[in-house]
């Protein structure tokens, strides 16, 4: 690769408060796939003079079109590739149900690797095209299928974790790990798997990296819990996931099968699973000390209000979260959420914070995030840097900076996008953080036109496939 110089407008988040709207930036890309320098207001005629003082003579350069700007690309901090089959179906469902009667049937098909190889092509494909530069993924329990899954991430180049779910209890005989020496072998021959797949050659961290993945305590017996406790203490930089506090049926059956544990978190942490490269999806009901405990350890949560709406979940309070300094990324949930794309969990995070705070309009303080709605400012930082935040990678992705990654989009919200809730007026065209905020509230894959990950093209509208 050589180097490449964006010229345009750009988008950069600063804080959960705050974002960079940039009319006129040049940025530019090394052959790394590394951000090399970026220069934040450049009129036309001085565009190449601006590149010479920095040594970039005859490097191309690509303009935006009117209607077009530059942001980080999404993180997807919790989604189920083998569950994208059945997004938009079994939403009469609560969770217990929905696993029973919807999930596990369709993850018990990932059995036979030919239904693997055959999916998981699409699924990765319509996960970057809708923006993703860093996703999260779960797998399935079958060490192949999952296998094939990292090997096609990687293959496709997009940033990200798999995991295979340890199960070993409270599933159905089809879809179930005989014991917990088998899941630990299993999970041990994925990890070796994943971090012997060709590696980018200048991505900080290899670009696919494996994840501990208990799928929810439910699913998993004491003794598994412990024995995954051990791998992850025996590789502090391993990421773990699995599910929190998602549904108050599954709360109760936590406790009941662990009644040695004080809460549903305390599981996790007890095993000790809970740590600062933990992800904990959903989050809905924690108690004051559940909290306290996630705050202490430094754990993310991974906020997925599609799926906590469509499968009647409750309504997560982040700005609570957020008040205490947690760190929070969204997460599509497919297919408990119906989209795989963080627009939509976006927009719905934003929804969620508009319901708390409709609750107790008097409750709002000045400089807490607590019982009001969500910026665009938070949604966009949620996007992109908190989920960065959350998988660690905080350092090299999530905004642009010289010597972060470029993991990037080019956003058009131009009609020839052709996204009909999209209206561009090149007589009264917006300013950009009215153009940004059209993208985050009716966008879609449509106005997605180039995916970057380490400075190349992975997908998006204009990505020859
Ligand atoms: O939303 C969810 N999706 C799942 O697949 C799952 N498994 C356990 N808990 C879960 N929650
Ligand atoms: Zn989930």
């Amino acid at each position: 690769m050589s180097s490449i110089v964006y010229y345009g407008p750009v988008i950069n988040p600063v804080s959960l408060v705050s974002f960079d709207a940039l009319p006129r930036c040049l940025l530019a890309v090394a052959p790394t796939g590394n951000i090399d320098w970026i220069v934040e207001d450049v009129e036309d005629s001085m565009v190449q003079e601006t590149m010479a003082a920095h040594g970039y003579i005859d490097v191309d350069v690509v303009c935006l079109r009117e209607g077009e700007f530059l942001m980080p690309g999404f993180c997807d901090t919790h989604t189920h590739a083998p569950q994208v089959p059945n997004m938009a179906s079994g939403q009469q469902y609560e969770l217990l149900d929905w696993l029973e009667n919807i999930t596990f049937p369709m993850e018990s098909r990932f059995s036979d690797s030919d239904f693997a190889r055959k999916t998981y092509p699409g699924v990765v494909r319509r996960i970057i095209d809708s923006g993703t530069t860093t996703c999260s993924y779960f797998g399935t329990i079958h060490l192949e299928a999952t296998k094939i899954l990292a090997e096609v991430v990687n293959e496709y180049g997009q940033r990200a974790f798999v995991g295979k779910c340890n199960m070993d209890q409270n599933s159905p005989a089809h879809y179930i790990e005989p014991s917990v020496e088998q899941s630990i072998s299993a999970t041990k021959a994925l990890v070796s798997h994943i971090k012997q797949l060709p590696a980018h050659p200048h991505s900080p961290e290899p670009l696919v990296q494996p994840i501990l993945t208990p799928r929810f305590a439910i699913s998993c017996t004491s003794p598994l819990l412990k024995s995954l406790g051990d791998m992850a203490a025996s590789d502090p930089n391993l990421r773990i996931q699995t599910h929190v506090s998602e549904n108050p049926n599954e709360i109760k059956f936590t406790m009941s099968l662990f009644p040695q544990c004080v809460s549903y978190t305390s599981v996790y942490e007890d095993h000790r699973l809970l740590r600062a490269n933990t992800i904990l999806a959903h989050a809905v009901h924690l108690s004051e000390d559940e909290i306290d405990l996630i705050a202490e350890r430094r754990a993310g949560l991974s906020h997925c209000p599609t799926s906590n709406f469509n499968l009647q979940s409750g309504v997560a309070p982040i700005g609570r979260y957020l008040d205490r300094g947690i760190k929070v990324g969204l997460g599509t949930d497919v297919a408990g959420g119906y989209s795989p794309s963080i627009l939509n969990a976006v927009q719905n995070a934003s929804i969620a914070s508009k319901v708390i705070a409709m609750q107790d309009r008097e409750a709002a303080s000045p400089g807490k995030f607590s019982h009001k709605q969500l910026s665009v400012q938070s949604l966009l930082y949620l996007a992109t840097m908190g989920g960065a935040e959350v998988c660690n990678l905080e350092k090299f992705v999530g905004s642009f900076k010289p010597q972060k990654s470029f993991d990037a989009l080019v956003v058009s919200v131009r009609n020839d996008a052709g996204n009909p809730a999209i209206w561009w007026s090149e007589s009264a065209p917006r300013n950009l953080a009215g153009m940004l905020e059209q993208f985050l509230f009716a966008g879609d894959n449509r106005n997605i036109s180039r995916v970057y990950v380490q400075g190349r093209l992975i997908g998006g509208t204009a990505f020859l496939r």
